[in-house]
């Protein structure tokens, strides 16, 4: 495909997220129904597309095309179109939209007289169009990151550096790195934790290089290992990984220490990858549980990865930030709440309950422990961190409570 074509695909994806369809159902659908797009076609477009999503705020307001709604934070009520907030994001990148909007086979058509005079000089922005943050969070943000929300929202907007995990049960990072350098990829050690490496630039097809292929490294964020870093772990513990979706902590607490892990979700089909990535670690998973059997009995460890707005973690899911409201903060703090009461009948006398978000909100983090803990005079803050994105990762916040009666 030419790149023009691939814009003009980027903003017929668009249109379909526009209209509601979640951005990887549309890049799915759209590579079923056009199979000519091969592997790196498919890869660029879904480059567009996120880009777009990370950016959507100012690439609407470079292409002219309408804010999204400001109140709640939902593009639902005006649906700009793809064909305008790609022209915005290729101007706001400095790409020159007249190569692409050529009007030729599998291209958009020329631009409007109307575009162009309206890409003809910088628009006036506000702040959360500048941002790319939805109006009625930025207070909150404000009270929660203080001088630095700027800076972090700005980062939110860019594609995230490509994490991974050393299996260091198996591999040291530095024979780590050597490996990846033999299927040419290049990585340096992450400061946020010994087992995190960060990959020079985007590589293509890394899921499938050897090394990950047989579990001597997996695809993980940095701030997210330096989270399982400051979980108190030893051998033969028994651990209950409570919400353990896809296993990410999972395996990394095993790369830790050879204990015996339990997984639980409330949706067992997002646990569906775990038990085939489990097998190439080399990691045994003494239980799976779900809503159908629940987890039973005392354990040393149990590490809640509650659901969240993952407002940390925005740079790889952007939609998350346009869907966002108040009355889904307030469900999922509810949510918290419930897991951290669920999770505590199930951690020992000794033992330790450990609550982690990637939100960078304090009423997902600091106030959801507080009011837990006065819920539960058994349980004792020890530790905890909150991680920002601007040390290289995501942001994460992790708090150790421990059970002392
Ligand atoms: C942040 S994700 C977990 C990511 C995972 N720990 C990892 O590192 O790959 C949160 C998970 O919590 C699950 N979840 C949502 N509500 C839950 C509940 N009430 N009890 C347990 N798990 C829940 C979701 O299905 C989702 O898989």
């Amino acid at each position: 495909m030419t790149p023009a074509a691939r814009v003009a695909s980027a903003a017929a994806i668009l249109d379909r997220v526009a209209g509601g369809e979640p951005a990887e159902r549309a890049l799915t659908n759209w590579a079923r129904s056009n199979r000519y797009a091969g592997s790196g076609d498919r890869a660029a477009i879904r480059d567009l597309v996120f880009g777009v999503l990370r950016r959507w705020r100012s690439a609407a307001a470079h292409g002219a095309a309408p804010d999204v709604t400001p109140d709640a934070g939902q593009w639902a009520d005006h649906r700009p179109d793809g064909r305008r907030l790609m022209l915005g994001d290729l101007v706001q990148t400095g790409e020159d939209p007249a190569a692409f909007f050529t009007g030729d086979r599998f291209a958009l058509g020329p631009l409007s007289d109307e575009e162009t005079a309206a890409i003809a000089d910088p628009p006036a922005m506000e702040r959360g169009q500048r941002l790319d943050c939805p109006d009625w969070m930025l207070p909150i943000l404000d009270a929660d990151m203080g001088d630095r929300a700027d800076e972090v929202l700005l980062t939110l907007r860019e594609r995230s550096p490509v994490g991974l995990r050393v299996n260091l049960a198996r591999i040291s990072r530095e024979e780590a790195i050597t490996a990846l350098a033999q299927e040419g990829i290049t990585a340096q050690a992450h400061p946020l934790s010994p087992s995190a490496l960060v990959v020079d630039g985007f590589p293509r097809g890394l899921a499938a290089k050897a090394p990950l292929r047989d579990g001597l490294i997996e695809m993980q964020d940095p701030a997210s290992q330096a989270v399982v870093d400051l979980l108190p772990l030893d051998p033969g513990m028994r651990v209950l990984d409570y919400c353990a979706g896809g296993g990410g902590k999972t395996l990394a607490m095993a790369g830790r220490a050879r204990a015996e892990f339990h997984v639980h979700d409330a949706d067992p089909g997002r646990m569906a990858d775990l038990a085939p990535r489990a097998e190439r670690a080399g990691v045994p998973i003494a239980g799976t549980w779900g809503p159908a059997a629940p987890p039973e009995g005392d354990f040393d460890l149990v590490l809640c990865d509650a659901p969240c707005s993952g407002s940390g973690a925005w740079r790889r899911s952007p939609e998350g930030k346009w869907a966002l409201t108040p009355a889904r903060l307030d469900a999922l703090r509810q949510i918290q709440g419930e897991i951290l009461d669920r999770a505590a009948a199930l951690t020992r006398k000794g033992g330790t309950l450990a609550y982690a978000t990637c939100s960078l909100l304090r009423a997902e983090n600091e106030e959801a422990v507080a009011a837990f803990l006065s819920r539960d005079g058994r349980f004792r803050q020890t530790g905890g961190r909150r991680f920002s994105p601007l040390e290289g990762g995501d942001g994460f916040f992790v708090a150790i409570l421990e059970r002392q009666s």
